[in-house]
């Protein structure tokens, strides 16, 4: 059986991840997506499932932090729920002073708290299950939690379906020690960090080695290095596999012109297929390839 660590406790979204990614295997809960890295890095874990970017507030910084600092880790497959809340509380508690949840979360419902619980304070916690463990403990009256955080603490429903935007969506990651990779599907995403001097033009040549080869981007965030005031890695993720030709062609330039770190290539959750521009697909490059070979073989020309 794998051992699968997960951003916990129990109840958070990220469990639900990794049941879907991982059903069956032996699943522990991490209080941080640190600590799940680690539990990986240390062999503790063969695997951690960790949130990676939600359609309504953009990336989780503590994974892209955790994923480009440390030990090399790589992704090997994804999954995106559907993000909405339920507000647990106490059974029989009164009025509502301080209601918790993850700031990811809070930002994703501060509509609904302004209209429903305008005297509330909203208070970060670690996780949005860990919101429901401080409503159970007394600190909180409230919680913002995962609908499945119900079946784990005792705890009552305040309201349900809660949610600003209709349809938001997370996608989480299964992150591994770097190892064999999942096979191509040509609905693949393959992620980078790349660590580019701060001189003119540098993120610009990067995209242009990607745009010239036709590869289309899924999602493109800028982290600071936090050792020099002003420097910045870039998450790109881009359609493709990096077994491709047309991807190995790109990052092998890319590699040319920055420090980077492979952050893995899987299959895509929503299984949209890659975008092949005209000219740009992995048979183009190997013929281009067979050109240049028949060329140096004194075979064609
Ligand atoms: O706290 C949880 O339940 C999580 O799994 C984390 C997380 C996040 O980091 O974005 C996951 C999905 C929701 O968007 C809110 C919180």
């Amino acid at each position: 059986m794998l051992r699968i660590a997960y951003f916990g406790p129990q109840g958070t979204f990220t469990e639900q991840a990794a049941r879907a990614l991982a059903p069956g295997e032996d699943l522990t809960p991490y209080e941080t997506v640190r600590l799940a890295l680690q539990a990986v890095r240390d062999g503790a874990a063969d695997a951690a499932c960790v949130p990676i970017e939600n359609s309504v507030e953009g990336v989780v910084p503590t994974t892209l932090d955790g994923l480009s600092d440390g030990d090399p880790l790589v992704a090997t497959a994804e999954t995106i729920l559907p993000i909405h809340f339920s507000v647990l509380k106490r059974p029989g508690s009164g009025e509502i002073r301080t209601v918790a949840s993850h700031p990811h979360a809070l930002a994703q419902v501060r509509e609904w708290l302004e209209a429903n619980l305008p005297d509330a304070t909203p208070v970060a916690s670690s996780s949005t299950a860990a919101a429901a463990v401080g409503v159970v403990e007394g600190d909180f009256d409230a919680a913002v939690s995962a609908p499945v955080a119900i079946e784990h603490y005792p705890l009552e429903e305040l309201a349900t379906g809660v949610a600003d935007v209709r349809d938001a969506q997370t996608r989480f990651l299964m992150v591994r020690r770097p190892g064999e990779l999942p096979a191509p599907t040509g609905a693949d995403r393959t992620s980078i960090v790349a660590a580019a001097v701060n001189r003119t033009g540098t993120l610009s040549d990067l995209l242009v080695e990607l745009a010239g080869r036709g590869i289309n981007l899924t999602r493109i965030d800028a982290r600071p290095t936090r050792s020099n005031f002003g420097e910045y890695r870039f998450f790109i993720d881009f359609e493709g596999h990096v077994a491709e030709p047309r991807i190995i062609d790109a990052m092998t330039a890319l590699r040319r012109r920055c420090h980077l770190r492979f952050l893995g290539s899987h299959p895509r959750a929503d299984e949209v297929a890659a975008t092949i521009e005209e000219g740009a697909g992995n048979q183009d490059f190997l013929d281009a390839q067979a050109w240049v070979d028949a060329v140096l073989k004194g075979e064609g020309a």
